[in-house]
């Protein structure tokens, strides 16, 4: 599935680069453009019927976020006998960061030739867009409040053609201007927690917002999530903990929480927004649910789960009780 609006266009300037080595490397394939947002699902739903049981997503995280609930709705097979793979050309590329995915097309081609499959959790969210129930499901990270203005900032700059890592950066000054924390209730495994939330994010794998670690914990294979939420802040304070955000140490925040769980439910009032790996969606009330292990990714060849699991750290803080 080829996003040709990936990486602001990227993907369909580079497209010959990248099946010259498809075939360099002898991988069958047959490809297809999307033509617009949503279309990837679709593509999927029809592919995995014609009897394709292996798809590589040409694009960044959003792309493979559609082929994955492609993979997850259709009715033709179970999703257990699916592969995926990708080749990286979208502007975050976050998910991808979790498995050592490399930015080289060659490379990457490589890690898809060689086949090593690594089985990961997979969340489903449910939200509200126009008073209207939907179900969405996730491989990377899920956000709330601030990191989902973020994003929705992000995703207008992108839809008007621009591209960068710095989009991401440029959307939080801008959203930090304006946003309001809001009065959140969280209900993580049964055990309420409530205070009024700047931001929060759910996270399946480690990275999002381009390169960002606000769950730098998470395991993508431990049927959790990791949850971190950052109470009621100053912008100052914000700035000044930036660095935070890049290099893993924002849970040692005293504004920040983190918790783990299976299932998580959000309402706030007034709404506040959602987004899951990185696409814009609705609004509150929220719910999460997991699924342990329940798709086979195509990983780097760095990637090493067992250094993952060192890192494992069980400081995360049990959500107060109700
Ligand atoms: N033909 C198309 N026209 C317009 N939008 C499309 C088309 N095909 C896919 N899309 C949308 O493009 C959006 C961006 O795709 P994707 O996330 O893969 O790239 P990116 O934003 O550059 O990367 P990243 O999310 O990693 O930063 C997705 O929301 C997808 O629905």
């Amino acid at each position: 599935m080829v996003n040709p609006r990936a990486g602001g266009g990227k993907s369909v300037v580079d497209w010959p680069i990248i099946s010259r080595l498809l075939n360099k490397y002898d991988i069958h394939y047959s490809h297809a453009f999307t033509e617009y947002k949503y279309h990837a699902v679709e593509l999927t739903v029809q592919a995995i019927v014609k009897g394709y049981r292996n798809i590589i997503a040409v694009g960044g995280d959003g792309t493979l976020n559609e082929v994955v609930n492609g993979i997850f709705i259709q009715k033709t097979v179970s999703p257990s006998e699916i592969t995926v793979g990708v080749i990286g050309v979208g502007t975050g590329n976050d998910w991808f960061r979790m498995y050592e995915i490399p930015h080289n097309y060659e490379e990457c081609v490589r890690a898809i030739k060689n086949k090593r499959v690594f089985k990961q959790d997979v969340g489903v969210a449910e939200y509200y867009e126009s008073s209207v129930r939907h179900t969405r499901y996730f491989i990377n990270a899920a956000g709330v409040g601030f990191d989902a203005e973020v994003a929705r900032r992000t995703n207008r700059l992108k839809d008007l053609g621009k591209r960068g890592a710095l989009l991401y950066i440029f959307s939080l000054i801008k959203a930090l201007i304006r946003y309001r924390s809001t009065r959140i209730n969280v209900k993580v495994d049964g055990k309420h927690f409530q205070d009024t939330v700047f931001s929060l994010t759910i996270g399946i794998c480690r990275f999002n917002g381009a390169g960002m670690m606000q769950v730098p914990f998470a395991l993508s294979d431990d049927g959790l999530f990791d949850v971190t939420i950052i109470k009621k802040i100053s912008k100052l304070n914000v700035v000044a903990n930036l660095p935070r955000l890049y290099n893993g140490t924002i849970l040692k925040h005293s504004r920040v929480l983190g918790v783990r769980g299976k299932s998580i439910e959000i309402m706030s009032i007034p709404a506040v927004g959602l987004e899951v790996d990185g696409e814009s969606l609705g609004e509150t009330p929220l719910k999460f649910s997991i699924m342990q292990q329940a798709l086979s990714v195509i990983v780097g060849e760095q990637f090493n789960q067992s250094k993952l699991t060192a890192k494992k750290q069980p400081q995360l803080l049990e959500p107060a009780a109700s």
